[in-house]
């Protein structure tokens, strides 16, 4: 397998994070033969402070000339003065309307090994398994107007919704809630405030009939806020608009035990696009405090999806569950007062994950 791959470090801990995903792509690749041709290419701070631009066109026009963009993270502090279409972020938003994708994967997996970093009780979070399926083109992000007028001393966003981009997005959680265990779809909105959330629940409904063997729910956000983290085992796949969906899916790190564990993927449009659900983290920037881990689960995720290589991405799944049962930390997992834990940086992180993953690929590949 020989998989094109846009490179999108970004800003703060994205380069560190993305270099350690690299890293572990490398070593499935020379165990299993395929070739990862990396494109590096600028986005966010990195593009302004080279292009004056978050999304320089050779960007845009190299990402879409490749088979997927792996994304670390974008965002700078210098830059906060700035409008949010100026700011790092709109570089993101752009390419994700340019690439197309429009629904959010963004599974939430309650790793047994850190049961004690979790602020929730371990018989709480125990087995607790979450697809999140986040619709990402819509809503308050894209809606107009969106302004701020200053002399009026007002400013607008809009959500905005057609039933053709709730239809596409709920198809998609579907088909994924079809296929799991649990078989169970729990739609997020705020049907009692919003016209849009009451059409999302109309669409949702309609699209259910296609899908007698999927147990749907309807939930109201505010409610669900706090149901995901007294009761984070009962939920399966869960769908949601953009914003509510940006803001469940950083919540279910109190679930994970921290918010550096959280991958995602974006499918549905002309290059998928990966990338961990954090930020750029700018208050451990530079410091080799990083998890790399979201970051290289969602490279599992990326060879899962858009390589079909599922034993690969396996293999990688694995090492996480191993490098986490034997004790390494990075410091927003480590648990103080519990013994059997080692402290590593990014770095280590990424080398034991390089190892283990090299093992668990040998063996899948001799047992052939
Ligand atoms: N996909 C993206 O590029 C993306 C996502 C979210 C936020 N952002 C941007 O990132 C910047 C910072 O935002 P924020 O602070 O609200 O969110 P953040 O996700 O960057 O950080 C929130 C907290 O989680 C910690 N954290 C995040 N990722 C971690 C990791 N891999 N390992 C260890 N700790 C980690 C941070 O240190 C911080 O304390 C902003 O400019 C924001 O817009 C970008
Ligand atoms: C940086 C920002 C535009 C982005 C979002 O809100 O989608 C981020 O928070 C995310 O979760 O990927
Ligand atoms: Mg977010």
């Amino acid at each position: 397998m020989h998989l094109r791959i846009a490179l999108l470090a970004g800003d703060g801990i994205g380069p560190e994070v993305i270099q350690e995903a690299v890293n572990v792509l490398d070593a499935v690749g020379e165990v299993g033969g395929h070739t990862f041709e990396y494109m590096p290419l600028l986005i966010g701070g990195a593009g302004i402070d080279a292009h004056g631009t978050p999304l320089p066109n050779e960007t845009l026009q190299k990402t879409l000339t490749c088979d997927a963009a792996l994304l670390g993270a974008v965002g700078d502090n210098k830059f906060n003065k700035l409008a949010p279409s100026e700011r790092p972020e709109a570089g993101l938003l752009k390419i994700r309307a340019e690439l197309g994708g429009f629904a959010n994967l963004r599974p939430a997996i309650a790793y047994k090994a850190l049961a004690n970093n979790s602020p929730l009780r371990h018989e709480i979070t125990e087995g607790a398994d979450i697809m999140f399926v986040r619709e990402l083109l819509g809503g308050l992000y894209f809606g107009e107007p969106r302004l701020w007028d200053k002399q009026l001393r007002r400013a607008h966003n809009t959500m905005v919704y057609t039933q053709d981009e709730v239809e596409r997005v709920a198809r998609i959680a579907f088909d994924i809630a079809a296929k799991r265990p649990k078989k169970k779809l729990t739609s997020v909105d705020k049907a009692n405030v919003l016209e849009c959330s009451q059409m999302w629940r109309f669409v949702v409904d309609q699209v259910a009939n296609e899908y007698p063997n999927v147990t749907v729910e309807h939930q109201l956000v505010d409610s669900m806020a706090i149901h995901l983290m007294t009761r984070p085992r009962d939920f399966d796949v869960i769908l949601t608009e953009n914003l509510f969906g940006d803001i469940l899916s950083d919540e279910s790190g109190v679930i994970t035990g921290s918010l550096g564990m959280l991958p995602s993927a974006t499918v549905g449009g002309k290059v998928n696009l990966y990338e961990p659900i954090h930020g750029s983290a700018p208050d451990i920037a530079g410091q080799g405090k990083a998890n790399p881990i979201g970051t290289i689960l969602t490279a599992a995720m990326m060879l899962r999806i858009s390589g079909g290589l599922e034993t690969e991405a396996k293999g990688i799944e694995d090492a996480v569950v191993q490098v986490l049962e034997a004790g390494y930390r990075t410091p927003d997992i480590l648990s103080r007062n519990v013994d059997g834990q080692h402290a590593v940086d990014t770095q280590l992180m990424g080398r034991l994950l390089v190892d283990l993953v090299k093992a668990n690929l040998a063996a899948s590949l001799s047992a052939l």
